[in-house]
């Protein structure tokens, strides 16, 4: 049984302006295994946050089921850990306190809420930053701080939705190094939203290619590149060229 079973989801989303509604996820199914790291790939405004969004359970399918290990998704929950692309942190709190954010609203004593934050604060390679405030730190290490976060509730999944995206390249590609650690570290399932395909090709196991209005699944590639990805390799630009190809728009039907 995969972990997340999305089977023909579709989501319409009213329009009262227009009085029409917009199809964000047309007929979507999506297997997620136990370990995979699947990123959703398409241009802008494809559907890939919406999906993101109903696995997390802030949003429900107009039909079709969306299912995390065997429960159906009806609500957010501790099962699923969220990383937005801004890592929303609490500016009063340091960098500790931030990650244990979730232990304190479950009136965790301090004791266990700082040893807890301590070992993610080194997995995520923050030691010695447990007392700095969010505003003392660049938009890489607040990411990271966002991420040790969504892992210190031990999740199932991590739905990351364009963690990177405000990031230069440079840290963003540190950044990838690290995450593909983590995520071997902690043993977790990922989605990943992006509409970078080397950033894609540079985390993934698996690639859902999607296609604008409606959103659609165009096609499901695994990538089974070595790691560390080599970006100048012939095999990665062989993939990359491939979904170029399945990026393009649909070539409309010409009329016989
Ligand atoms: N709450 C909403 N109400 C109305 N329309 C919405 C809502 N959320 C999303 N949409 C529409 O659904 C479509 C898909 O949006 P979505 O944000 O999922 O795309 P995306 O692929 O994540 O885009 P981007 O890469 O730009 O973030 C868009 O046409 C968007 O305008």
């Amino acid at each position: 049984m995969s972990l997340i079973e999305i089977e023909h989801v579709t989501r319409l989303f009213d329009d009262p302006k227009r009085g029409s509604a917009v199809k964000a996820l047309d007929d979507v199914s999506v297997h997620v295994a136990r370990n995979d790291f699947l990123c959703l790939l398409g241009p802008s405004g494809c559907g890939k946050s919406t999906l993101l969004n109903l696995i997390a359970g802030f949003d429900k399918p107009s039909s079709g089921s969306v299912r995390v290990g065997g429960q159906s998704i009806t609500a957010p929950g501790a099962d699923r850990g969220v990383v937005f692309q801004q890592p929303t942190l609490m500016p009063w709190l340091t960098v500790w306190e931030n990650v244990a954010f979730h232990l304190t609203m479950q009136g965790v004593g301090k004791e266990i809420r700082r040893k807890k934050a301590q070992h993610y604060i080194e997995m995520v390679n923050l030691k010695g930053f447990e007392n700095h405030y969010p505003s003392e730190l660049s938009g890489g290490m607040n990411q990271r701080v966002g991420i040790a976060r969504a892992l210190l509730m031990n999740p199932e999944v991590i739905l990351m939705d364009e963690p990177f995206g405000a990031l230069d390249e440079q840290t963003k590609m540190e950044m990838h190094a690290e995450l593909v650690r983590i995520w071997r570290d902690s043993q977790s399932t990922i989605v990943f939203v992006t509409h970078g395909i080397e950033e894609s090709l540079a985390l993934g196991t698996h690639v859902a290619v999607m296609s604008a209005r409606p959103g659609r699944i165009r096609e499901m590639l695994t990538i089974d590149l070595p790691r560390p990805r080599d970006s100048t390799s012939p095999q990665f630009n062989d993939t990359k060229r491939r979904i170029l190809q399945l990026l393009r728009p649909e070539p409309m039907a010409v009329p016989a």
